[in-house]
């Protein structure tokens, strides 16, 4: 937990979620707590299984938990509509293990897909700001077939930063990837997110990337431990 100035843009209060059905139904999260601010970066790691994807899902509003609170910028997620959510989605970034990359666009379409959604208007702000510094200019006009994986990951995180959010969530960005390019992915994102003011939360199993955020929290029987 951490205190700060200003609201904090992820709160989350006493989050319960149950998996399965009769006999195998279980507790994944209980009475889950976390106060994020402005510009934090923060590492989850835990055991596989421990529920930290699950978690990552509640605050991208992908899934909805079964009881407690969980804001972002000050706004309750179990308020909001399927609309809503779908509208909240847009608006942060996302980085999955999986690149994810729209394999019919182009280099240049994928990093500006969510922008474009947003409905901002910025594109040179983009291919200069982080395009460029991701070491993607030269590869614009490729597609993603034709790239290695820490290339598609840079898009997949050009992407997920090219319209601006506030919250950007990622769930094992470097899983895929060797320990060199793994190093530098993380490292760029980290600088990235950290020069744009960006609240950043990673799900890890790797030390060494837990060690580029500011913070490292471990998710046991259901709660975040120091
Ligand atoms: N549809 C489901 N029904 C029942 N249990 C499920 C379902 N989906 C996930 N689970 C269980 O929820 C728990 C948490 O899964 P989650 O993917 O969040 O763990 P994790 O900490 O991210 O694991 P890993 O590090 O292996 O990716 C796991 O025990 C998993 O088996």
């Amino acid at each position: 937990m951490e205190s700060g100035l200003g609201a904090p843009v992820l709160e989350i209060q006493g989050i319960n979620l149950f998996r399965g059905e009769g006999r195998q139904r279980r507790q994944i999260l209980s009475d889950c707590q976390l106060q994020l601010h402005s510009g934090r970066q923060l590492a989850i790691m835990g055991d596989s299984g421990a529920g930290k994807s699950t978690l990552l899902h509640l605050i991208a509003g992908l899934e909805r938990p079964d009881s407690g609170s969980l804001k972002v910028a000050g706004q309750p997620l179990e308020g909001l509509s399927e609309a809503e959510l779908s509208q909240y989605r847009k608006s942060i970034g996302l980085v999955f293990q999986q690149f994810n990359l729209l394999p019919t666009l182009s280099v240049r379409d994928n990093i500006l897909f969510q922008h474009r959604l947003n409905c901002c208007n910025d594109e040179t702000w983009v291919l200069n700001e982080l395009a460029a510094p991701l070491g993607l200019t030269e590869l614009l006009d490729y597609y993603p077939d034709q790239l290695s994986g820490g290339e598609q990951q840079r898009v997949a995180i050009a992407r997920a930063l090219a319209h601006r959010p506030k919250l950007v969530l990622a769930d094992e960005p470097t899983g895929n990837l060797d320990e060199g390019n793994s190093a530098e992915v993380m490292a760029l994102l980290a600088k990235l997110s950290k020069q744009f003011e960006q609240t950043l939360v990673v799900v890890t199993h790797s030390p060494k990337v837990a060690e580029a955020m500011d913070q490292c929290l471990f998710l046991r029987q259901g709660k975040l431990h120091d």
